[in-house]
């Protein structure tokens, strides 16, 4: 009921989420999501949602959502997260994906309240390369602004030494987030996938998310094919193919052989951190 909402915590009390659907006349309805892509950030979270997308027990939301990072947002409360979710047919699960909740302090604990049930996809990359990726978005947008940016060097090191202050190597520091997440999460809710795998052969990796979404396997070889003039492969879908927007595979910046050695180096700990909490390993670095 309306009056819920008006109470200063923008959520209903725990266990209440009977905001959770706006049902239409064509018998489609919005609800909250069954499946929330977390993050992280440059991890390949669009070209996940997109592939997921090619199932057809799944409807997606087509914009980041950031219910639960942003604070404006988030005020605005549960009904309003509904009515940002795609129409689902009856039986679809519905997603939305939001790459900074992953490093976002307060969305676990905000979620988990909403729905404690929801199933969590993480798509990770190598971390330096994650960085580096971070880095030439960072760049290439205050270009577009006429602003000034450092250059990569620049950066990454302060007085001889990793620069711990740099926003983007924070990200990169998986077992941190993933930590938090797990206060709240059982790691079985957490499915990671290899965002550096999904890049090389993305139907392998696309498989391992249907079985976990426990989804009838229905997404195909075929789904996929590698479009030279991208570099990357792109989608066949219904005889319809398209790639990734453009934004989507930027060429990275050059970094001098020694501070990328440095960063490797850097990463090992926090990266056998993370491969202790999730129990496996990748191949990073
Ligand atoms: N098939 C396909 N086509 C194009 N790009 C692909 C694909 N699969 C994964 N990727 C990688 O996705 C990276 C962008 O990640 P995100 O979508 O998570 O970025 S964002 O955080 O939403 O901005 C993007 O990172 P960059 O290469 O650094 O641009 C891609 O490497």
């Amino acid at each position: 009921t309306p009056a819920a909402y008006s109470s200063p915590s923008p959520l209903p009390p725990p266990g209440d989420n009977g905001s959770a659907g706006v049902v239409h006349p064509n018998g489609t309805v919005q609800r909250l999501p069954d499946i929330v892509i977390i993050g992280v950030r440059k991890g390949g979270t669009r070209a996940l949602i997109e592939m997921l997308s090619l199932h057809s027990a799944v409807a997606a939301a087509q914009n980041e959502v950031h219910f639960f990072d942003w604070e404006s947002h988030f005020q605005k409360g549960l009904p309003w997260y509904v009515r940002q979710m795609p129409y689902a047919l009856p039986g679809q699960l519905t997603v939305e994906k939001t790459p900074a909740y992953f490093t976002a302090g307060k969305v676990p604990g905000r979620l988990h309240r909403v729905n404690p049930d929801a199933k969590l996809l993480l798509i990770l990359r190598d971390p330096t390369e994650r960085v580096l990726s971070d880095y030439t978005q960072v760049s290439y947008n205050r270009l577009l602004k006429h602003k000034r940016h450092r250059p990569i060097e620049e950066v990454l090191v302060k007085d001889g030494e990793v620069n711990l202050d740099y926003k983007a190597l924070n990200r990169s520091l998986y077992h941190v987030h993933m930590q938090n997440w797990l206060r709240y999460f059982p790691l079985g809710s957490v499915h990671v996938v290899d965002g550096d795998a999904l890049i090389r052969d993305p139907f392998p990796e696309v498989q391992r998310v249907e079985r976990f979404l426990r989804l009838p396997p229905q997404i195909d070889a075929s789904n996929f094919y590698f479009n030279r003039t991208k570099g990357f492969y792109c989608l066949r879908d219904r005889g319809r193919e398209r790639c990734l927007h453009d934004s989507k595979g930027r060429a990275h910046p050059r970094v001098a052989p020694d501070i990328l050695h440095k960063l490797y180096r850097f990463f090992h700990e926090p990266n056998r951190k993370f491969f202790e909490l999730v129990g496996r390993t990748f191949d990073w670095n």
